[in-house]
């Protein structure tokens, strides 16, 4: 029997030793993971296993081994009860294009049991609530890849759920439409009350909106804990400068300056990688002041200052420093890892290439 997890008698999500195998491929590795109420960040490099979580979770693909919960719900037996409490929005794009997100979302809503007024009334509320105001009595085969997460949200939350299971809920947005679909998520749990499990390969994200954070790779669970414990301490500015006749190495000459200050510099030296990378130095914060010292610096050594800003991808920094020790790297050495700080490079934490592929079985 699954133990549920329960916090002011709800029940959320709680899985032992879940896995999942095809063929070539494990999914899943025994994933033993607990899930409270609020919104909780599920984060993995493409591949992890997110996906195949969620679609155990709603009784939609049988689990190999091991057990799985939802609202005390078994996967296993209660897949429609479990689907009558829980909105799934899922990745990849499945709207039919030639009718209206208002018939869409009716048709959902109807699907999920409420009868036609309801239907038509909640409807309009959820359209409202994802901010689709005249266009939703238009085809969505002419919406905007922002709209179409929209309406797929919506149908989501239409029936009422408890919970909701977002998959890649940013995919193929440009900043501002992440910001508002960010926005829009954490307002689902603040305004109703209903818990979020949102999946993203971007660690920034999820960590601006998520209570908790659960990191998966190869479908093993690294890391679960509160948003606070992963970002806490943690935070650094990336500072870039120029190199000057004086000072031909700049970064160097900077490192020197601020140790010289008594400020934490992470890295050893140039060429040491990690900290740092390419003409960047990776400054630990100690209060604004750390700021004005960094440029009071810069100026000392009369370098340009080509930026100075808060590195975004805090949760990346904390458990790669310990999935080190526990994380096969197996993979090729990526030196490309620079390349967008906020993208999920588990391998990035471990020196090698994020993978599509889960963990590959013995042949
Ligand atoms: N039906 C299937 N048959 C065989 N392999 C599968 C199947 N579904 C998923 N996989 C494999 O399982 C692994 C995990 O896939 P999953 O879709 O859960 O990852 P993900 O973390 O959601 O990543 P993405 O967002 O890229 O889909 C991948 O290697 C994938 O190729």
């Amino acid at each position: 029997m699954v133990c549920a997890t329960t916090v002011d008698n709800v029940t959320v999500i709680v899985t032992e030793s879940l896995s999942k195998r095809y063929p070539r491929v494990t999914a899943l590795d025994r994933l033993s993971v607990d899930i409270t109420p609020g919104v909780t960040g599920l984060v993995g490099a493409n591949g992890a296993g997110k996906s195949t979580l969620i679609k155990i979770l709603l009784g939609l693909s049988p689990a190999t081994e091991g057990r799985a919960a939802v609202l005390g719900l078994d996967v296993a037996t209660e897949g429609a009860a479990i689907r009558s409490l829980v909105g799934y929005m899922p990745e990849h794009d499945c709207l039919p294009p030639d009718v209206s997100a208002t018939e869409f979302v009716v048709h959902m809503a109807r699907m999920s049991g409420l009868p036609p007024a309801a239907a038509r009334e909640r409807t309009a509320d959820t359209l409202r609530h994802v901010g689709l105001y005249e266009e939703r009595y238009r085809a969505m085969g002419g919406y905007s890849t922002g709209m179409k997460q929209r309406v797929k949200l919506a149908q989501a939350l239409v029936h009422d759920p408890k919970l909701v299971l977002l998959d890649e809920p940013t995919n193929g947005l440009d900043p501002a439409g992440r910001d508002e679909m960010l926005g829009l998520i954490r307002r689902v749990h603040s305004d109703f009350g209903i818990s979020v499990l949102v999946t993203s390969h971007l660690l920034g994200e999820l960590e601006r909106i998520s209570d908790h954070v659960v990191v998966i790779d190869g479908g093993k669970l690294l890391r679960s804990s509160s948003t606070s414990d992963f970002t806490q301490a943690t935070a650094s500015l990336a500072v870039e400068v120029t190199d000057t006749d004086r000072h031909p190495h700049g970064t160097d000459a900077l490192r020197a300056a601020l140790t010289a200050l008594g400020v934490s510099v992470q890295g050893e030296g140039p060429g040491t990688g990690g900290a740092n990378i390419g003409h960047i130095l990776l400054v630990e914060m100690d209060g604004e002041a750390t700021y004005d010292l960094i440029r009071d610096a810069v100026a000392e050594l009369g370098l340009g200052l080509v930026r100075m800003e808060q590195r975004r991808h805090r949760i990346a920094e904390v458990f790669s420093s310990d999935d080190e020790t526990d994380h096969e790297t197996d993979h090729e050495t990526d030196d490309e890892t620079d390349a967008d700080p906020d993208v999920l490079e588990t391998a990035g934490a471990t020196g090698s290439r994020p993978q599509k592929g889960g963990s590959r079985n013995a042949a």
